[in-house]
């Protein structure tokens, strides 16, 4: 989960904000074919894909991940394992997101080892972005931007937060929450390096929804 944030440091115009896509809570049935169209989408895959499962036991929700796996790695999209360290160790993810009840990103580090993605979610927050950043969090995440059906939220931080942090730090910060392609720009413009998306790529046609939100992305 790379960014240009080089093209910021030369004055060039930021456009590569990538999608990261958080999966539904059930990802049972045709999912796998879903995510498939997701990820071939638009002509680029989205970058990183969380799954993120909740009261499901770790022998269940090891199963379910396998072929999300696979289809993840066939696109060169990073595996992001929601809540659990023990899950994503087990299956070998390419990372964990933590959210602030979730554990310690520094023990996380410790039981996944240098090469893992570890995300933390923190809300509006910019002193835990910047503990985050301490504890050795590849990526922070703000977030809820605007309402979302997936997840309630009782924070509600403003694009400039994107861009203070960006114009600030290099680890890259990932805006979640109630994202479409249609309220995505400002996030982009503000130096999102990341929009999470779930409600949005899954609740419809998940190809037209992706290939709508890289459109928005080149544009913004
Ligand atoms: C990329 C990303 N950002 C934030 C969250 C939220 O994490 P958390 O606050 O732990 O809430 P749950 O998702 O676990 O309900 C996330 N999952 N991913
Ligand atoms: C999982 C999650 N975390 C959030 C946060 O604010 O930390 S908002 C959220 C839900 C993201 O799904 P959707 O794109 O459907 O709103
Ligand atoms: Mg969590």
């Amino acid at each position: 989960m790379s960014t240009n944030r080089q093209a910021r440091d030369t004055g060039l115009p930021m456009t590569d904000c990538q999608l990261y896509l958080i999966s539904p809570l059930d990802v049972s049935g045709n999912f796998p074919e879903r995510l498939e169209r997701a990820l071939t989408a638009g002509g680029r895959a989205a970058t990183a894909f969380q799954l993120r499962l909740k009261g499901v036991d770790q022998h269940e929700a090891a199963g379910l991940a396998g072929p999300l796996q696979e289809i993840c790695a066939a696109h060169e999209t990073a595996f992001i394992v929601n809540d659990d360290v023990s899950l994503a160790k087990r299956i070998g993810a390419d990372g964990v997101h933590l959210g602030q009840g979730d554990g310690d990103p520094k023990e996380a580090r410790e039981i996944l080892g240098r090469e893992a993605q570890i995300g933390v979610t923190c809300h509006a927050s910019r002193h835990l972005a910047m503990e985050a950043g301490e504890a050795g969090a590849d990526y922070v995440a703000f977030g809820a931007f605007y309402p979302s059906t997936t997840k309630e939220s009782e924070h509600c931080p403003e694009p400039e937060l994107l861009e203070w942090w960006s114009g600030i730090f290099e680890i890259p910060c990932v805006a979640i929450g109630g994202i479409t392609p249609q309220n995505c720009t400002p996030l982009v413009s503000a130096g999102a390096d990341f929009l999470a998306v779930s409600g949005a790529v899954w609740s419809g046609d998940e190809a037209e929804a992706v290939s709508a939100f890289l459109e928005q992305i080149r544009a913004g």
